[in-house]
Formats: C-alpha cells, structure tokens, sequence
C-alpha cells in the first residue's frame, strides 16, 4: 500500500473516525492523568493498592499510586509531599474538592505506574482501526457496491445513467461516429448479429488529445442505442483501496450484464491498463490486479453478453498490448482535434440557445482557432456568452468572441499547440512537397490523407497507404520513398530558402534507408551485395542502432560515399519534380492552410495535371561480384556484335544473366521477397504514416 492510497479515498474517513472515537475515549478513560500534591486534607481509604480516597469529606475512587514507595495505612494522612495519579477514573467531587482545597495539580504522566492504561490507550485505536478495515474486508468481499458508500460515495466512482446525447451533438468527427454507428446497430438490436453469427467487437478505443469529444462520443452511442451507460474512471480505479480495484471491475461488468444491452466506458484507461511492469518501482501490483482482471471480463464476454466496453485514453502509446489484442480492444478509433471545418461544426452545435449579433461569422471564427479542441471551442463560446452578459448585451458579437479565443488560447496547456501564421505556412509546403513527390514517384503507394494539424509531436503527416500488405519492397520503391521522405524538406528549400528543423525525421529516415540498401540489401553498385556490418537487421530504418562495424576502414568511406549518393539522388528526384510542379505545390499548400486536411479525393483533384517524372531506368545488380572486381556491364548489342564476330564472350554477364543470377541467390525459401532482401519483420509498417 503506497502512501499516496492513504491519503486518498475511504481511508482518509477511516482517520477521522478513528480520532474522533480515540478522543472521545481519551475523555473518558482521563486520558491526561494529573497528579495532585496532597495535604492533610486528603484521607486515603485503603491500603497499598489505594482504591478509593477522601477529599475533605468528598469520597470517590482514583487509581492513585503513591509517590517514592510510600506506602499508607488504612485511615492515615498522607503526607505533604505525597502524588496522587487519577487512573481510568475521576471522580468528579473528588477533583472539585481538591480544586477547591487549592492543591496544586501536575500534568505530566506518570512514569511508570500508569503502564497498563497508557497501553490500554495505544492499544484501543489499534484494535479499532483493525475492526473498521476487517469491516470493511468483509463487505467488500460480499456485495463489492456497497463499499464505496462509506467515504467517496459510490455515485462517484460507477456512474449509471441513460445519455440524451447523439451523434447529432457530436461534430467533426465524422470518421469515427461512422464507426461507431456499428456499435450503435449492434446494441440497438443484437439479436440480428447474433443470429447470423456476426462477431462484434468487444472493446473499442478512443484515442486523442484530451477535450476532443471522445467521452461525448461514448456517451452519444448509448444516447443512439438507448442503452444504458455505465462509466468510471481509470483513475479511480487505481486510487481505490487495496484489493477493491479488481472486484469493482467484477462489479462493473455484473452490473453491466444483468442490465445489457449496455456500454461501460473506461475513461483515462492507461491508468490500469499502463504496459505491466511499466510502473514507477517497477510495477503497481494493485493496478496489475485490475488490469488483469478487466482482461478476465473481457474475454469471458460471449455472444450473449451484449455489453460492449467503450474506453478512452490520450496515451495510447503506453497501454499494455494485452489490451489491444484481438477480441479486447481490436477496435480503435481515433479522435483527433478538429479541422476547421470541423471547428466551424462544433461552433454552429454549441451555439445553439446562445444568440449571436448578427453579421458573427462562425466560419471566421474556425479560422481563427487552429489546434483548439472541441472542450476548448465549447469554452470559446462559454466565455463569450459570459462576457456578453457581463457587460449587459443581449448578443454575443465579434469582440467578445475574440477576447474568449484570446482567453482559451492562454489557457495554461494550449498556448503551445496554436501554431504561428509562418510556422503553419511552413507546414504546409512541407507535407506538400511530401505529398507532391509521393503523387509524382511511379513507385510509391497513393496519398490519402495530408494534414497540417499538430498530432502528437509531429507539426503535420502526410499518409500514404499501401494497397496490399507488403513484405518486401523493391530497389525502385525504396529510392521512391527516399525521395518522398525529402520532399518536405526540399518544399522548404524551395519555397523559403530556410529550412526548418523539422524535417530532421525525414532526413533520419532516409538515411537510415539508404545505409541499409546498401549494407543490406545489396543494392549499390560498389559495394555489392555483401552485408556489411554487424546489428541493424531493423528494416528500412537501417543500421543505425546497434552497428558495429566489421569492415575497413576503405570499404567504409565507399559504403558513406554511397550513402550520400543515394541521398542525394533522393534529393535530386524530389527537387526535379517539385520543381517542375510548383504551381501545383502552391496550389496544395493553400489549400492545406485553409481546409488543414485534405481526404484522397481533394488530393486527387489538387494533383490531377501532375507532371511525372520518367520511369527509373532498370538497374542492374551486379550482384555475385566481389567489390573490387566488378566487371563492366555488357550491353546485348554487344553481346550480339561479339556472337556475330565468332569472337570469344567477354568475361562478364548480361543484364537477363544478371538478373537470372541475382534471382537465384535471392532468399528462396521465401517466396515473394525480393532477391537478396532482408526486410525481417514490419516491415510494411514505414509506408504508411510517415511524416
Ligand atoms: N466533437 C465535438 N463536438 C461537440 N462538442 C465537443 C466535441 N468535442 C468536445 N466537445 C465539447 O467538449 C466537452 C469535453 O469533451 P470530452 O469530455 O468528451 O472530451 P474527451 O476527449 O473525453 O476529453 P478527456 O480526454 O479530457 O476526457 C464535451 O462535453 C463537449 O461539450
Ligand atoms: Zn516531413
């Protein structure tokens, strides 16, 4: 039990209780002994053991101990420099009597005569702290719900209700309600699924910066379906006494099951469901309880459980995989800040009941909020009605809907995601020089989505998608990548003469690509294909981590020489063709900085008098060839020439022999890999989504 639970939840009461009762006690019993400086006023009643005495007349009974082993005859005065100690019990005439005989009174205990009520003392909060927590064990163990009435109440921690919210509440976020309408069919009659043996999914993700709508998303698809909505916080879970954490989610899911169809949503689901062993002092094993037991329920949901587990979360990164395994969360959805015309939507929904001036322009007012979220844009309209009412107007205008953005945008966490006019003008010709290069190239995979929204630590993405899954790439896809991945920063050089640091991940990409074509794959022409180098089998991005070198020192100049010249081809592609479109490229970027996403289809339509460059020309591999002895390629004419002249062949391959030859040695076991390519695994995974 760490020191943090203590302070937090029922345990903080289980204190105060215990202090009240202990003080209350301490009252009782006479906690404070004084001692009492006696005179002849005071007749003692007993002997040795004194169980009673006298007090100028007033009798009652002290637990006294005398004083330097003085020891009293029954009925004898005490002497003048004798103590009295009040034990378990004062009574009451008897202390009046000796205030009213003036005697003096000591507070300080007694050294060691009292010892059995001052253990007595110590051990009454002891034995009662011990019963509340067995009472508290008990219960938990028997109906977990009732526990939490005692300190924080139980409405806090599971809430139950039915959303009035819809879809129609939620706006600009039209990828994922499409989504989720699935869910919202399957709870509004899983009956139908169930009988043509549809699997639904069980868990679904929400993931995205905070504010963005992802718990107003959850709660609308109960809002759809008419179901109810159970929702707790992860947060809560792992603040909760030891032991509760795991029998409240047992709980949660009872409660779910008998009322289903239902949704139980998660929020802040990394806080239980943090990679295991990931916690600070290794591992929370509390939180690692609960984590394991949201796993149990999960997979013990059937075709008949019908309660589907909507979670939340703006770290995705660090979740357990466990969660995010087929049949768990196998549905994730992301829930990114809004574009501007996603902005504009979600201005029009909450400024409904709030009147406008007219001539406010809600349009303008997107614009105007770059990177602010759904929560922040809500607050924008909030703090304009506030405002408004403040100075006594009656309709919210333009100056009060500037001063709220001004306000929201200084909120604490904000500022730093409203991204400068040149910064987002760099940002666009950057993901549109990507985008440009990877529309020209023959050999890379569609654009589909280019965005110059933050997301995560990336200022804006550009996103090609792959048609198939992929499990090798060839020589030609690669340099086409390569030259994708230099686009941005080339868009820069071109159009700003000033490049940004932030194609510096670009530029580690590439590189990491051309080192390991040509340590690699063997797919320069000086060095062959030899694997150079020990470590690095990470595909595409190289041999970077981990690479020791095995090779000389003359070998490495080559294989630095043939990665620059690689990367400078790559360069060389992406300036030719951006160069040759710069109309299109400005046309792009003005379309990024006013619309910020654009979808396939607007790309296509941007893209559709592209000017392409050539097709590569086809390479030939020489393969086989030690390093130092490669022979001059022979052309077929020359082949013929030298056939026709009845003269010997030259000592060297042509290109289909090459080729032949090259096949041959390539990694025959594995059918559909390219010859000599090691890709190793993800290796489809750099295509998309990079940056
Ligand atoms: N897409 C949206 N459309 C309309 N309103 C939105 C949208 N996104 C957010 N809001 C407003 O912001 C409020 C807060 O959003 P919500 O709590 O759902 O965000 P969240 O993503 O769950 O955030 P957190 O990660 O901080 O829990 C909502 O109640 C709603 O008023
Ligand atoms: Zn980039």
């Amino acid at each position: 039990m760490n020191v943090k639970k203590l302070f937090k939840g029922p345990f903080i009461w289980i204190i105060v209780v215990v202090v009240l009762i202990g003080a209350a006690l301490a009252t009782l019993t006479g906690g404070g002994q004084s001692k009492i400086d006696t005179s002849e006023a005071l007749t003692l009643l007993k002997n040795d053991q004194v169980v009673s005495a006298k007090v100028f007349g007033s009798e009652g009974r002290v637990d006294m101990v005398l004083k330097n082993d003085y020891t009293t005859a029954d009925g004898t005065k005490a002497g003048k420099d004798v103590q009295f100690y009040f034990g378990a019990y004062r009574a009451p005439t008897l202390v009046a009597a000796i205030d009213n005989a003036g005697l003096k009174s000591f507070d300080d205990q007694p050294a060691s005569n009292n010892f059995w009520s001052s253990i007595l003392s110590l051990l009454i909060p002891m034995v009662l702290i011990g019963l509340i927590f067995w009472f508290l064990f008990a219960r938990m163990q028997g109906g977990g719900s009732k526990v939490m009435q005692f300190g924080k109440s139980k409405a806090k921690l599971i809430t139950k209700d039915h959303p009035q919210v819809t879809f129609n509440d939620v706006a600009g976020a039209d990828e994922a309600v499409e989504e989720l309408h699935e869910i919202k069919e399957f709870l509004q009659d899983p009956g139908k699924f169930a009988a043509v043996g549809a699997k639904i999914p069980k868990g679904v993700l929400l993931y995205g910066p905070p504010g963005t709508g992802k718990t107003l998303l959850a709660r609308a698809v109960a809002g759809e379906s008419g179901v109810p909505f159970y929702s707790i916080s992860g947060s809560d879970f792992v603040e909760m006494f030891v032991g509760v954490g795991a029998s409240r989610v047992r709980d949660l899911f009872e409660q779910a099951k008998t009322n289903s169809p239902a949704i139980i949503f998660v929020d802040e689901i990394d806080a239980v469901g943090r990679h295991r062993g990931a916690g600070i002092g290794g591992g929370n094993d509390e939180r690692e309880q609960t984590l394991n037991q949201l796993l149990v329920e999960m997979d013990g949901f059937d075709v008949k459980t019908n309660v589907i587990l909507i979670a939340a979360t703006n770290r995705p990164d660090v979740l357990d995989p466990a969660l995010l395994r087929p049949g768990r969360f196998d549905r994730q959805i992301s829930v990114d800040a809004p574009d501007r015309l996603g902005r504009e939507q979600i201005l029009k929904v909450h400024a409904k009941g709030k009147p406008m001036a007219p001539g406010v322009d809600l349009n303008a007012v997107a614009k105007k909020t770059p990177g602010y979220t759904g929560a922040d844009l809500a607050n924008v309209l909030n703090e304009a009605a506030l405002l408004t009412a403040r100075s006594n107007a009656q309709l919210i205008d333009d100056r009060a809907l500037d001063e709220s953005i001004d306000r929201v945008m200084a909120g604490p966490q904000k500022r730093t995601r409203v991204m400068k006019e040149l910064e987002r003008k760099i940002t666009a010709y950057h993901e549109g020089g990507h985008a440009l290069v990877a529309a020209a190239m023959h050999n890379t995979a569609p654009v589909t989505k280019i965005t110059i929204l933050p997301r995560g630590r990336a200022l804006g993405y550009t996103m090609v998608v792959p048609e198939d899954d992929k499990y090798s790439v060839t020589r030609n896809e690669l340099l086409d990548n390569m030259a994708y991945a230099m686009g941005g920063r080339v868009a820069e050089e071109i159009v700003f003469h000033d490049p940004s640091t932030g194609a510096s991940n670009d530029i580690e990409k590439a590189t990491g690509t051309a080192r390991a074509m040509v340590t690699q794959y063997g797919m320069s022409e000086r060095v062959g294909a030899v694997k150079l180098g020990t470590g690095g089998g990470e595909p595409f991005l190289g041999a970077s981590a981990g690479h020791d070198r095995d090779y000389s020192e003359s070998v490495a100049a080559i294989v630095d020489a043939e990665v620059r010249k690689l990367i400078d081809q790559a360069h060389d592609d992406a300036y030719a063709v951006l160069i040759e479109n710069r109309d299109v490229l400005d046309r792009l970027a003005l379309e990024l900085l006013e619309r910020e996403t654009l979808n396939q289809a607007e790309i296509a339509a941007i893209f559709s008098d592209l000017r392409r460059p050539a097709q590569r020309e086809v390479w030939l591999s020489k393969a086989t060839r030690p390093v130092s002895d490669v022979p001059p390629v022979i052309t077929d004419k020359e082949r013929r020439d030298a056939l026709a002249a009845g003269e010997p062949l030259p000592d060297s391959l042509s290109p289909q022999e090459q080729l032949a030859g090259a096949h041959l040695q390539g990694d025959v076991d594995a059918p559909g890999r390219s010859p000599g390519i090691d890709l190793g695994q993800g290796g489809g995974e750099q295509l998309p989504g990079r940056r």
